[in-house]
């Protein structure tokens, strides 16, 4: 099944955090990258006030692991980065955020799915209505409509940054 994965960083060497993150993601099997998104520079939104802006994309994935199992993967590749969870939304070295996992719905604290902020993102949205113009966010609309609806919070391409499929 199609997974679609968000990637963030505002602390330390943000774009390669984001290439050795694509890189560790598909080290293992069970996961096959399809297509990163371009990368975008975007404002920090919530959290404590005098955070650096973020570099933000998309990758897009097939998967045949189970939800819970890319979420372990996702945290132990975030923790392999340096991850220090201290205050929500507070900055941070690699942040993975599982958006959707095929058309699994869930809503458990340890995992929500789709991931439950995501429509109202436009550093989720942008990038990856860039990768995937038809994409949709189950139970909320196409991404292209709900982008439509939000303000755009900072969100600016980087193209002088391409993340490289991984080695
Ligand atoms: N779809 C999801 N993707 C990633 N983590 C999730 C998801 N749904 C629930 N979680 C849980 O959220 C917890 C907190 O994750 P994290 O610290 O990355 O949050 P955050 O990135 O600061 O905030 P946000 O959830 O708004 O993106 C994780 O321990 C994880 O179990
Ligand atoms: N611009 C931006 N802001 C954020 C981000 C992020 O990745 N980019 N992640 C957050 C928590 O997941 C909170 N705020």
């Amino acid at each position: 099944m199609k997974v679609v994965l968000a990637l963030g960083s505002n602390l330390g060497p943000r774009f390669q955090t984001l290439q050795g993150a694509v890189d560790t993601l598909f080290d293992a099997p069970g996961l096959e990258f399809v297509q990163a998104s371009p990368v975008y520079e975007t404002d920090p939104v919530g959290g404590p006030a005098g955070q650096k802006p973020y570099l933000n994309a998309i990758v897009i994935a097939e998967t045949t692991l189970q939800p819970r199992t890319l979420l372990e993967r996702a945290q132990s590749v975030e923790n392999a980065f340096g991850r220090v969870r201290a205050e929500r939304w507070g900055p941070r070295t690699l942040d993975i955020d599982l958006i959707v996992v095929g058309d699994t719905v869930c809503e458990e604290p340890e995992l929500t799915l789709p991931h439950p902020l995501a429509h109202e993102r436009a550093f989720v949205l942008v990038p990856w209505s860039k990768a995937d113009p038809d994409a949709v966010v189950p139970g909320r609309g196409r991404v292209a409509e709900l982008l439509a609806g939000i303000d755009q919070q900072g969100v600016r391409l980087r193209d002088d940054l391409k993340l490289q499929r991984p080695d």
